[in-house]
């Protein structure tokens, strides 16, 4: 078991071409899924490369368990993987030769797991990445990063070009490896769906800052659609948490603190007619443009 935290961002800056990252502070927490969201090119896999000093900050510390780039390279390596979008530099070798690469540098590598993660995606072993198709290839890198075992998982779009049942699978091997190992996942994503199934916590990327973590259960319960009786319309003023009204063609509004606008809606004796969550398609839409 490691003690400390999984992986600790302290003031990092980054320039990448026309993106300026940080400064970046996180910290990330045992067990817990976090999906790092943000547009196109707001600089989510510059972030994970950086936290696997595959590219350098201009300044800033990342901890991995407390020990940190260059010194520590060594030790890292074991403690964290990385499934990229895409793999570089693999083209002529087969997932079997990989396999037989980044073995030896996680100690909890276990050949066994590896082939039941390849036969449960059912990506040949044999077949040259160059010759894959997109979803083999992520399926690779998956199989790869997921077979170290390591306690800390950072992962690049990961159902990106996943078939259903490959999707499926990727969920119950989360499932199976969260219940034997402790394991913090930081994963990018575009997919709702990847949100929905998989994130405890929220990150956005903005701007190159990094808002949250947000726990996605209690975003949920926060962000609500309220409509409101048309005889008697509040004074938005004075209603705590509302982010939005329209007046048509129904009055409603929605509202970011759903407790604090429902008893001030109370207090005031105005009627409610009926509220719902947002989607959360909707509410990911709403926290990346405010
Ligand atoms: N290998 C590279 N060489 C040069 N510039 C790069 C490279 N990879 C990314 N960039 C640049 O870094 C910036 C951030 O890209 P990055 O891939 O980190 O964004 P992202 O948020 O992951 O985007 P997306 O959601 O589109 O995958 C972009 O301006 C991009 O052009």
């Amino acid at each position: 078991m490691n003690s400390g935290i999984p992986l600790h961002i302290k003031q990092l800056v980054k320039q990448q071409d026309d993106i300026h990252l940080g400064p970046i502070d996180l910290e990330l927490e045992p067990n817990m899924t976090y999906a790092l969201l943000g547009p196109n090119s707001s600089g989510k896999s510059t972030l994970l490369k950086c936290c696997m000093n595959l590219m350098k900050p201009a300044s800033g510390i990342i901890e991995i368990y407390g020990r940190s780039y260059p010194q520590d390279e060594h030790r890292i390596k074991q403690l964290i993987a990385f499934a990229p979008d895409p793999l570089e530099g693999c083209e002529l070798f087969t997932l079997g030769q990989m396999g037989d690469m980044i073995a030896p540098w996680y100690a909890s590598w276990e050949r066994s797991h590896f082939l039941r993660r390849a036969e449960q995606f059912k990506v040949p072993l044999d077949k040259r990445y160059e010759k894959m198709s997109q979803g083999e290839r992520k399926k690779v890198a998956l199989t790869l990063a997921l077979s170290t075992q390591a306690p800390v998982l950072l992962l690049d779009e990961p159902t990106n070009g996943l078939d259903i049942n490959s999707r499926n699978r990727f969920k119950e091997m989360l499932v199976e490896d969260a219940e034997r190992i402790e394991r913090t996942v930081l994963m990018t994503t575009h997919a709702i769906e990847d949100i929905r199934q998989f994130a405890d916590q929220i990150l956005l990327l903005k701007n190159g800052r990094i808002e949250g973590p947000l726990e996605k259960d209690r975003l949920i319960q926060s962000w609500r659609r309220v409509w409101l009786s048309a005889d008697k319309l509040p004074d938005l003023s004075v209603i705590p948490g509302v982010v939005e009204y329209n007046g048509y063609p129904y009055p409603h509004l929605i509202t970011r603190n759903w407790q604090e606008t429902l008893d001030s809606l109370n207090a005031n004796q105005i009627p409610i007619v009926r509220d719902q969550p947002l989607s959360l398609d909707e509410l990911m839409e709403r926290l990346l443009n405010e």
